[in-house]
């Protein structure tokens, strides 16, 4: 097996608050790793310090057997750890295929022009084109972000991160928001994410949890508090006690 992503030892601390405590993570190539935990556990702290967003207190972040710890969020993108976000960060003038457009240029270097010229360059357009079908975008490719459905929005977000060529794409809570019926879309469209993109999934909703996830993380206050395979995770009764059993909490 192959690790793609790894921290060793890491520690966050807010004052004398560790918010991220000891925590040595590993996630292997072609994975399909889901991290949850309750409100506060640090999961965003975690991912934050994945990215490079955060500055850990001590430890380390690997991406394929290279210290990243201290690289800034711009350089790990290039590296291929790309991440989703829970808070929308979409242009809302923009349409999807403007969007892409942009971010497909971008990756391929030729950034400096206007959109509209590079919607007519036929790599930037063939790529987008498959981006829209792939993330069912194609029927609104042309209307402004801001008229778009709450879901579309967020199939959008994972269409821009995976524009990015992850090697390990983190999915931030990718239904948070979501209304129940447009849910299954991207539950479809997360299930069906290319096999060589590692994915690390932050989820509330256990339904995607374990649909998705072939291995799942617990976070406990800052700590990993358990690691297993799905099916022996559910049944955990110490994990059911700390955190399923609360239901499906929000957050
Ligand atoms: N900048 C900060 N300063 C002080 N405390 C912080 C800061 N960021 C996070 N914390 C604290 O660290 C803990 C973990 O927060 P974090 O947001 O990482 O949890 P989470 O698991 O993502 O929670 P949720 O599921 O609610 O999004 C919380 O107790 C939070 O109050």
């Amino acid at each position: 097996m192959t690790t793609v992503l790894e921290t060793r030892n890491l520690v966050k601390r807010f004052g004398a608050f560790a918010a991220t405590n000891d925590v040595s993570l590993k996630v292997e190539k072609g994975a399909r790793q889901a991290l949850i935990g309750p409100n506060g556990a640090g999961k965003t702290t975690l991912i934050n310090l994945l990215t490079g967003v955060l500055e850990p207190t001590s430890g380390s972040v690997i991406l394929e057997g290279q210290d990243i710890t201290r690289l800034p969020s711009h350089q790990r993108v290039r590296r291929g750890i790309v991440r989703t976000f829970q808070i929308n960060q979409l242009f809302n003038e923009l349409t999807p295929l403007q969007s892409l457009a942009l971010t497909v240029s971008n990756q391929l270097g030729i950034s400096g022009r206007l959109w509209q010229a590079l919607g007519r360059d036929e790599r930037v357009a063939q790529r987008c084109d498959e981006l829209l079908k792939q993330f069912h975008l194609d029927d609104v490719q042309d209307q402004k972000v801001a008229l778009l459905a709450y879901g579309k929005r967020r199939q959008l977000e994972i269409a821009t991160a995976l524009a990015c060529n992850p090697r390990m794409l983190l999915l931030d809570e990718p239904v948070a928001g979501v209304p129940e019926g447009e849910r299954q879309e991207i539950f479809d469209i997360v299930n069906a994410l290319p096999a060589e993109v590692t994915v690390l999934l932050i989820e509330h909703d256990m339904d995607l949890v374990f649909n998705f996830a072939r291995t799942v993380s617990v976070l406990v206050n800052g700590a990993l508090f358990a690691e297993g395979d799905v099916k022996s995770i559910a049944s955990d009764p110490r994990v059911k006690s700390v955190y399923l059993g609360e239901g499906t909490p929000h957050g």
